[in-house]
Parts: structure tokens; C-alpha cells; sequence
């Protein structure tokens, strides 16, 4: 575990952040422009000292403000992958890799050459490189030093969207082959449903919300910052048939009810994510006949909360161990007499789970 308790006065932001993180799995840290994200993750690195308090890595205190403790970057044993390469021009992808690389392990090395795709790079320039595979270099230099824990500092903001679908799958590997824990800052909820385990929201230099996705998504506290497009349900699920005919897959949730989704993403078992847009959740009181939709599920609705414009309802509905939400217009709301404890069946349109909403679970 990672024990953050710290504050440091940045200016006018007081950053005062107490929070633990697991020490495994992708971690990301999510907040608006100076939240304190970049600070908070240069003080884990040892780059910036805080003013007061305490951070500890399992039994290992890398700072102790009473104590007198204060570990420099080198000998905390961490990883940094910034936003751009920093690369060196002159050397190599070889020579960038080994560079303040004290230990010549050549099975380590083959490993993350292996692991990051750089096999065919090693003997070229960062000027011939697309970003993407600068990228995939500065990991591996950083993945070289042997750390404890990587911290990502938004690395695939520079990137533009094929370079940064080319990499996810790379970090993805890379937290699960390696089994290496890693903090991931980013701006990007995308980037977060497809890579990350759990979730730390910064707000003004304080920790809103931190813990599982799953738990950090539905959140209370997680709601006001997602537009009402991105209003959304993430539900954890395991592929358990394909229709090849009609390239459906039908995934199961946790409680044995099951969505059907469009295209055939993963094998039978593969663990998935689907993000449900509350946009594309219907309502019915009775259960819809003769419907083109394919997904239709008896729940119990435990929410009602009318926006403050009062020009949408969201409604939360609970079935099994699970919930998802949806969207409705006020008169839909009036008109269906809707209340909580009210059963009603939600209409999900498969046709809203695109692939890129469909991310690989681990
Ligand atoms: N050394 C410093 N002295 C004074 N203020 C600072 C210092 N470092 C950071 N700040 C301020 O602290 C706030 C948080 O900055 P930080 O870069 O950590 O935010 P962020 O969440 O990473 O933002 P972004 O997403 O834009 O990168 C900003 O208002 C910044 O101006």
C-alpha cells in the first residue's frame, strides 16, 4: 500500500492530500487543470518535497516530515514517464535505454524490449520515431531502473488518437505482465475507463473521491463531472457466448443477468468493462413486447434526481448487484408517475455499446 498524507501550499493551492493506493494495478489520478495532480505526483517522485506530513511505500517511509526523512528521487526506487519523451537526440533507442542503466541485466533488458515492442528500434534516432514509440522508449528507460511503482504523468496527452489507441494496450500489458504498480495522471475519462483500476479524483488541491473505478464512477461526488453525454454506468462483465451469425456477444453481469452487445470484441471468459450511457436507457412499466431492442431488464428504481434546470431526470436502477442510470425528460417522469421502490424495466439500446465504450478488464 501507498500512504499519502501530505499538504504543501503551491501558491494559493493548499494541496492536501490523505489517501492510500493499492500497490497494484493502474491507479488513475483524475482532476481539472491545477488541481494539483502533476505536484502530487512529483512529490511521490521525490522531485518536489511537501511541507508536512508523511509518505510511505509498504514498510519503506520515503518521506517523514518528523523524522527528518526525505529519500531523493534516486534511491526511491520510482519511475517517471512525463508527457513528452525527453529523449536524448543523440543517442540511440538503445543507448536511451541503458542510459543511467547501472545494472546490464540482458534478460531484463529483452524482457521490456520484448514487452514494449522495441525490438526493431533499437538502432534508431529519436528523430525518426513517431511519438508513440518515443513514448514506448521513455517507458522502457524508465521500466530499466527496476522500479517499485511507475508514475505517469499524462503520457499520451501529446499523442494524437491512433498513437494513443496503439499504446493503451502496451500500459495495459505492462501493469499486468510486470505486476508493476502504476500512478496514471490523466485528464481523459476515456483513457481512465480503459486502463485503470482505481480511481483518485483531485479538486482543488483535496481528495474528492478515491477507490475502486467501479465505486469512484457511480459515485455521488463523480457525478457532477461528467457531462450529461457522458452520464454513464460501468458494469464489470464476462463474455459467456458469441453469436458469430449476427456478431453479438452476450456478456453475463454479476448476478447471472446478461447484456447482449454488438460485434464479437474477446473470447468466451474474456473479463470486460461496459460503459452504459444513460442516454440510451429507456423506461417501461411493463415489460416491452415485439421491441427491436435486445436488452431489457427487470429493476427497481433507488433514485430520482431532477437537474437543476429541471430539463432531464436522472433515474438510478438497481437489478442484481448491479445499477446503471437513466435519462429521461421531466414530463416522461411526470407522465410514468415514477417513484423510488418503483419496478419498472429498462431498455437499453445494444446498438449504444460501441466497441471503444468495451474495455479490457484485468
Ligand atoms: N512551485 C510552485 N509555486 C507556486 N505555485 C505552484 C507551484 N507549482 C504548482 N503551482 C500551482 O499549483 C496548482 C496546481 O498545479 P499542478 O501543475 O499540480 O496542477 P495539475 O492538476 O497537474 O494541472 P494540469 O492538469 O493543468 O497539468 C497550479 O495553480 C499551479 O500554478
Amino acid at each position: 500500500m501507498l500512504t499519502i498524507d501530505i499538504n504543501k501550499q503551491l501558491g494559493d493551492l493548499d494541496l492536501r492530500v490523505n489517501a492510500q493506493i493499492p500497490m497494484q494495478g493502474i491507479c488513475a489520478v483524475f482532476g481539472r487543470s491545477g488541481a494539483g495532480k502533476t505536484s502530487l505526483v512529483n512529490i511521490l517522485g521525490g522531485l518536489s518535497t511537501p511541507d508536512n506530513g508523511h509518505l510511505t511505500l509498504g514498510d519503506t517511509h520515503l518521506y517523514h516530515h518528523q523524522q527528518r526523512i526525505s529519500l531523493p528521487p534516486e534511491r526511491r526506487r520510482i519511475g517517471y514517464v512525463f508527457q513528452e519523451a525527453r529523449l536524448f537526440p543523440h543517442y540511440s533507442v538503445r543507448g536511451n535505454l541503458n542510459y543511467g542503466n547501472k545494472d546490464k541485466d540482458q534478460i531484463h533488458f529483452d524482457t521490456v524490449v520484448k514487452l514494449l515492442g522495441l525490438d526493431e528500434l533499437l538502432n534508431r534516432y529519436p528523430s525518426t520515431l513517431s511519438g508513440g514509440e518515443k513514448q514506448r522508449v521513455a517507458i522502457g528507460r524508465a521500466l530499466l531502473t527496476r522500479p517499485q511503482m511507475l508514475l505517469m504523468d499524462e503520457p499520451l496527452a501529446a499523442l494524437d488518437l491512433p498513437r494513443k489507441r496503439e499504446l493503451i494496450p502496451y500500459l495495459l500489458q505492462l501493469a499486468k505482465t510486470l505486476n508493476l504498480p502504476i500512478i496514471y495522471v490523466s485528464h481523459s475519462l476515456d483513457e481512465i475507463l480503459q486502463l485503470a483500476d482505481t480511481m483518485l479524483v483531485l479538486d482543488k488541491g483535496k481528495v474528492l473521491v478515491n477507490g475502486p473505478l467501479q465505486t469512484v464512477w457511480d459515485s455521488a461526488e463523480m457525478r457532477p463531472w461528467l457531462p450529461a453525454k457522458e452520464q454513464s454506468s460501468l458494469l464489470m462483465a464476462t463474455v459467456t457466448a458469441l453469436n458469430a451469425g449476427y456478431r453479438m456477444s452476450k456478456l453475463s453481469l454479476t448476478d447471472g443477468t446478461y447484456l447482449w452487445i454488438n460485434g464479437v470484441p474477446l473470447a468466451v471468459d474474456s473479463k470486460l468493462r461496459v460503459r452504459i450511457h444513460a442516454n440510451h436507457v429507456s423506461l417501461c412499466k411493463t415489460r416491452p413486447q415485439d421491441s427491436s431492442i435486445r436488452n431489457i431488464l427487470p429493476t427497481i428504481i433507488t433514485e430520482i434526481i431532477h437537474s437543476e434546470a429541471n430539463d432531464n431526470v436522472q433515474v438510478k436502477l438497481a437489478f442484481g448487484d448491479d445499477h446503471i442510470w437513466a435519462n429521461i425528460t421531466p414530463w416522461a417522469c411526470d407522465d410514468l408517475a415514477l417513484q423510488v421502490g418503483q419496478s419498472v424495466y429498462a431498455q437499453i439500446k445494444g446498438v449504444s455499446m460501441t466497441e471503444s465504450e468495451v474495455a479490457q478488464s484485468f
